[in-house]
């Protein structure tokens, strides 16, 4: 397996304010045999209105990066060390890691939201569409009570679904119909950041294609910042602007999705496309490319 350096890798330099920025992250589950380090000194930005991917085989970090960052890590992990600075819309930077529970309940779906992989299926099978959303709505912004069904309507269209399934019951619905109703609640509150790990897997192919068309004009249409987890490198191809590879829980290589397919700079990454199946001349989509901000 190729060899990883402990050296700054060539993409990682921070721009100017971006929305988050993750310095020398260490995150690490203690275990029987000793601690297991699954995130190893990660810098790493997350710039304003891009999609950034993750990718990376399993068990290379790609999740635990994800949950700690969201402050959603669980014992037995831990933070071992690092710096995850958040700047929100119209309120001063913040070290994640330093926020105690209220100030981060404060910020969830307003303005960090999660679709964690395999959320389809946790969804509440005994409750309608309407009221999953309006759960999350309510519980931030009871003062949208009175807007709470336009809104829902208007989430719905706006990841291509028709209205009617608000008033639909979960097994009512296909996984592509799930993922997108999720999508949809993640943004009803308009958070900065949206994290969907793994938000194809498990569906087919025609499917997720939709699901990222979606993904897509999440950001397009809503100027919603997104961070894409997947193992998929075909995922990367066709969504993201720039694409982070871990392996072994440190980034080993960042920069612009094109860049890096056509010159991967770390052999682990040119195994990594090497192994997609051939889906035509370009993995990417031209058309997508104009919609990099
Ligand atoms: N609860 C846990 N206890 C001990 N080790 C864990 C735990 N969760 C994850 N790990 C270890 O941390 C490392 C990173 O796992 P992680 O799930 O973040 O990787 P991943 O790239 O997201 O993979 P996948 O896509 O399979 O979830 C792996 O070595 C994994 O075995």
């Amino acid at each position: 397996m190729p060899e990883v350096t402990a050296a700054r890798v060539p993409g990682t330099e921070l721009t100017d304010e971006p929305l988050v920025e993750i310095k020398d992250l260490r995150v690490h589950y203690r275990t029987t045999k000793g601690d297991v380090p699954a995130v190893n000194g990660v810098d790493l930005a997350i710039r304003r209105g891009e999609i950034l991917g993750i990718a990376g085989e399993s068990g290379s970090g790609k999740t635990t990066l994800a949950v700690a960052l969201l402050r959603l890590l669980r014992p037995p992990g831990y933070v071992a060390g690092g710096e995850i600075v958040f700047r929100p819309r119209g309120s001063p930077p913040v070290d994640l890691l330093e926020l105690d529970e209220r100030r981060l309940r404060a910020l969830r779906w307003k303005a960090l939201s999660y679709l964690p992989q395999g959320s389809m299926n946790s969804m509440n099978p005994v409750m309608r569409v309407a009221d999953q959303f309006r759960d999350v709505i309510l519980e931030h912004r009871r003062d949208l009570r009175g807007d709470v069904d336009a809104m829902i309507r208007r989430l719905l269209r706006q990841v291509g679904l028709d209205e009617n399934v608000a008033r639909m019951y979960p097994h009512e619905l296909s996984g592509g119909m799930k993922q997108r109703v999720l999508m949809a609640i993640s943004i009803a509150l308009e958070p900065d950041l949206v994290v969907a790990d793994e938000p194809t897997t498990a569906l087919d192919v025609t499917i997720q294609r939709v699901i990222l068309q979606s993904l897509g004009d999440l950001r397009d249409q809503f100027g919603v910042t997104l961070v894409v987890i997947s193992h998929d490198m075909g995922v990367h191809a066709q969504l993201v602007d720039r694409v982070a590879v871990m392996y072994e829980g440190k980034v080993v290589e960042v920069g612009d999705v094109r860049q890096v397919f056509k010159r991967p700079q770390h052999p682990y990454t040119k195994s990594l496309i090497e192994s997609i199946p051939k889906i035509g001349e370009a993995p990417w989509r031209e058309e997508q490319r104009s919609r990099v901000p």
